[in-house]
């Protein structure tokens, strides 16, 4: 059901934010997160579709396009981002600033990924928990992506993407290790990182990550996988198994597409019955915006405080 909250009087009028006539937001349950964990991947990743409504997303990307123009910065390749909760010093300390209403209270994003993850921590393993205090904001133009890299050391490795606008396919990377045999797929030697480390040349896996969806990615996929998106205008799927009515040679044909990891968890009807009926999906990309909830490790202290003083000065 819609939340009926996001009209433009509301929306506009930020510093109403709190009051009541705005309505009650719509308290969303959600299973377990081990409900979402996607088989077959190293240790962890979790993908949660339709995380939020079409009312939010609207709402979100407007919010986003909205952005003062300065908040905006381009990167080498042309893609533009943004650093909501401040931004790393060169020795990777957050220097903090307030993140926005839009984030926090209205829709309660922050909330609701962080009570997701509460609630999925397991009593006496591992905490899940994570307490959000950047969020990086991407944006992919058709053809735009991003080189497999890691995120680092300075973030809790728990990290989660909000995709809104469009889909994309992130692919997941090893490193070839010299002390142990590759895997079969990994014959080929693609690049090396300034590591010295060897980035084995075929992705691990594929996730087709749909709009609205939430991707997690914990422990070693976080700290000791890469990942990336191609830069492409359109993306094919392929499925072998979905239907037997539809030839192998069939799906050979599909060129250029690659089978995705997380299949089973994605929940939507027209991919799904496009694979199954055909035994493909094809779509074109268009803008994209991902929203990254990250905890960066260390904050200057009193950073907050003066980010506070200085919001209530302007
Ligand atoms: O857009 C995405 O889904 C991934 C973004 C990302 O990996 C990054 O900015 O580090
Ligand atoms: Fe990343």
């Amino acid at each position: 059901m819609p939340i009926p909250i996001f009209d433009d009087q509301i929306s506009s009028d930020v510093e109403n934010e709190n009051d009541n006539d705005k309505g009650t937001p719509l308290v969303r349950e959600f299973p377990p997160i081990e409900h979402f964990r996607i088989q077959n991947v190293p240790p962890a990743a979790y993908y949660i579709p339709d995380f939020i409504t079409k009312e939010e997303e609207e709402y979100l990307l407007r919010k986003v396009e909205e952005s003062p123009q300065p908040k905006w910065r381009k990167v080498g390749t042309g893609r533009r981002l943004q650093y909501w909760g401040g931004t790393m010093s060169k020795k990777g300390i957050l220097l903090p600033e307030i993140i926005p209403d839009f984030l926090t209270s209205f829709p309660d994003i922050i909330e609701r990924i962080e009570s997701l993850l509460r609630d999925g921590s397991i009593k006496g393993k591992e905490k899940m928990g994570l307490d959000i205090n950047q969020v990086l904001v991407n944006e992919y133009l058709p053809g735009q992506g991003i080189s497999p890299h890691e995120d680092g050391p300075a973030f809790r490795p728990l990290v989660a993407t909000l995709s809104l606008g469009y889909h994309t396919i992130l692919d997941i990377h090893h490193y070839l290790n010299p002390t142990k045999p590759s895997p079969p797929m990994t014959s080929q030697v693609e690049s090396d990182t300034e590591s010295g480390k060897t980035i084995a040349a075929i992705p691990l896996a594929h996730l087709l990550l749909m709009p609205r969806s939430l991707l997690i990615l914990k422990s070693s996929l976080y700290t000791s996988h890469l990942h990336s998106i191609s830069s492409k205008e359109e993306d094919t799927i392929v499925h072998r198994t979905l239907s037997d009515s539809v030839s192998e040679d069939r799906i050979v044909k599909a060129n250029g597409g690659v089978e995705i990891a997380n299949m089973e968890l994605l929940g939507d009807a027209e991919v799904i019955d496009s694979l199954k009926n055909t035994g493909e999906w094809t779509a074109k990309r268009d803008t994209r915006i991902s929203l990254t909830f990250r905890q960066a490790e260390k904050v200057l202290k009193g950073g907050a405080l003066g980010a506070l003083s200085n919001a209530l000065k302007r």
